[in-house]
């Protein structure tokens, strides 16, 4: 019998990624030329100005989108050279996504919501266990009208854990949220960091954010500027806004 493998220590790799918008004098030079690793298991925020290519760069790493040209492994596998098919398959098994304004659907309630998610997952846990580890397991036969701002981010939040995804991607999760919602938001994410092993990768404007995170990407212009390691990050809970 083979011995296992080892464990990737990066989750996400990549190589002079380039990605560029419509064509000719109209062109959107977005990423130009983005190369980095990203370690498995941290918790990573993007920083930059708007424009910059924080959401282009999540879309790729996430499969929402296709770089123009370099590369993007996640673990071994070459984003880039997947087809559509595969590519799907891996936002369905290994991707989870939380994004500014919820998404969700208003005619079924929290807990059908999560239950379209786990439907067609591989290996999920039940609505109503990721309804409970984002505190919310009272509040499963509600619709979204019916729960605040930060309770529905949290089952947003439930439904992108539910399916136990290796990565979870939050572009401007708080964006929508008043601070004292938006810093338990923030608890959330980085308990099921925390607790599941994921690797959190959040694009924000929010700059205190940065706090929490074990690294820190500065974006300008379609490139990285700085990368700073957190040694010690903050509790969420800790956090001034
Ligand atoms: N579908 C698209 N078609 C054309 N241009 C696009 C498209 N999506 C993004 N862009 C452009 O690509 C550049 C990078 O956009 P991106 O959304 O990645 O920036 P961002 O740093 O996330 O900005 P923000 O902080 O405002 O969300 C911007 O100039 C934007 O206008």
């Amino acid at each position: 019998m083979l011995p296992p493998q080892p464990q990737h220590p990066m989750a996400f790799a990549t190589k002079q990624l380039t990605k560029v918008y419509g064509a000719g004098d109209t062109a959107v030079h977005a990423l130009r030329g983005v190369t980095i690793d990203i370690p498995a298991g941290e918790i990573v925020v993007l920083l930059g100005p708007s424009g910059s290519g924080k959401s282009t760069l999540l879309n790729i790493l996430g499969g929402l989108d296709r770089a123009s040209s370099g590369s993007v492994f996640f673990q071994q596998q070459n984003l880039s050279e997947l087809s559509d098919a595969e590519l799907t398959r891996y936002r369905r098994d290994q991707v989870g996504f939380v994004f500014q304004f919820y998404n969700l659907m208003p005619s079924l309630t929290a807990r059908e919501n999560i239950e379209l998610v786990t439907e067609i997952a591989g290996n999920p846990m039940a609505a109503d266990a990721a309804l409970t580890l984002v505190g919310l397991q009272h509040r499963g036969d509600h619709f979204p009208s019916q729960l605040s701002g930060g309770e529905q981010q949290r089952v947003a939040i439930a439904r992108a854990i539910a399916k136990r995804p290796t990565v979870l991607f939050c572009d401007e999760p708080t964006g929508a949220l008043d601070s004292n919602t938006g810093r338990a938001v923030l608890k959330v994410l980085q308990d099921i960091n925390k607790e599941f092993g994921a690797t959190v990768i959040i694009v924000t404007h929010a700059a205190n954010t940065a706090k929490m995170a074990d690294r820190v990407i500065y974006f300008a212009d379609g490139d990285i500027r700085n990368i700073s390691v957190n040694t010690q990050p903050l509790s969420a809970g800790a956090i001034e806004w």
